[in-house]
């Protein structure tokens, strides 16, 4: 299902609320690009570069990343795509840079997954991931054909280190303070979907598996 004309959107919510499981179906629907904050910047620590490192331990404690870093690495990832359809996952995460964002695009919709924390504690404990690929599972929900191997490379799947429940915490409390100020502004800025139900949209008869 192709569209027909350049369309951007953006997909936001606490962490562990399935932006990533919800972004991977709409983009393969769509034919939109993918682009997710959290898969950038474990590319980037991958690599092993200094930057990477610093990123590594803000994450690893559950906190954000500065505005001015996360900014330069997503907004010149979007300049550099932009005759291209996109859903951008995990980012904006702060006002500060949904305001940046504003200033390099138009972003048409933003779709907010709402979720209760307690949910998320155990969906994030019970999540694996394909790191280079950023595809995840979950023991309950999506399991993989093989335990313990991705689906498409058969490689092995990993616990993210941030994933522990302390960590998950703080994940919580940054989204509490920094990140729900960014539903304020949406509402006032754009189209907000804000009830949006990840269960029913993934029900819906049209919807792949
Ligand atoms: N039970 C349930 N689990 C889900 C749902 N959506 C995603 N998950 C799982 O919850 C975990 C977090 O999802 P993910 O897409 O990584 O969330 P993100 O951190 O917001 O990108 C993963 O293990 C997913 O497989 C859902 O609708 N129901
Ligand atoms: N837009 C952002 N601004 C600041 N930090 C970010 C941003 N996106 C991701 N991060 C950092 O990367 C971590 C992992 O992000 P992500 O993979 O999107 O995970 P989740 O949604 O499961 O929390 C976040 O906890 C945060 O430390």
């Amino acid at each position: 299902m192709a569209l027909h004309r350049i369309f951007r959107a953006v997909v936001t919510g606490p962490p562990g609320s399935g932006k990533g499981t919800v972004s991977s179906r709409i983009t393969k629907t769509f034919g939109l690009k993918h682009i997710s904050s959290g898969d950038i910047l474990r590319a980037n620590i991958n690599a092993r570069t200094e930057l990477g490192l610093l990123m590594k331990s803000c994450i690893d404690q559950g906190q954000l990343i500065p505005d001015d870093v996360m900014s330069r690495l997503i907004l010149s990832d979007l300049r550099a795509t932009d005759q291209s359809s996109w859903l951008l996952d995990g980012f904006p995460r702060t006002v500060t840079q949904a305001e940046a964002l504003d200033d390099t695009c138009s972003v048409d919709t933003v779709i907010n997954l709402n979720v209760p924390f307690q949910t998320i504690k155990q969906r994030l404990t019970s999540r694996w991931t394909h790191l280079s690929s950023g595809r995840v599972y979950n023991i309950d929900f999506n399991p993989p054909k093989v335990p313990g191997l991705d689906d498409v490379t058969g490689e092995p799947l990993v616990q993210r280190d941030d994933d522990t429940p302390e960590t998950v915490t703080h994940r919580l409390k940054a989204y509490e303070t920094q990140t729900e100020p960014v539903l304020e502004y949406y509402s006032q800025t754009h189209t907000l979907h804000s009830n949006f139900d990840p269960v029913l949209f993934a029900q819906s008869s049209w919807f792949p598996a």
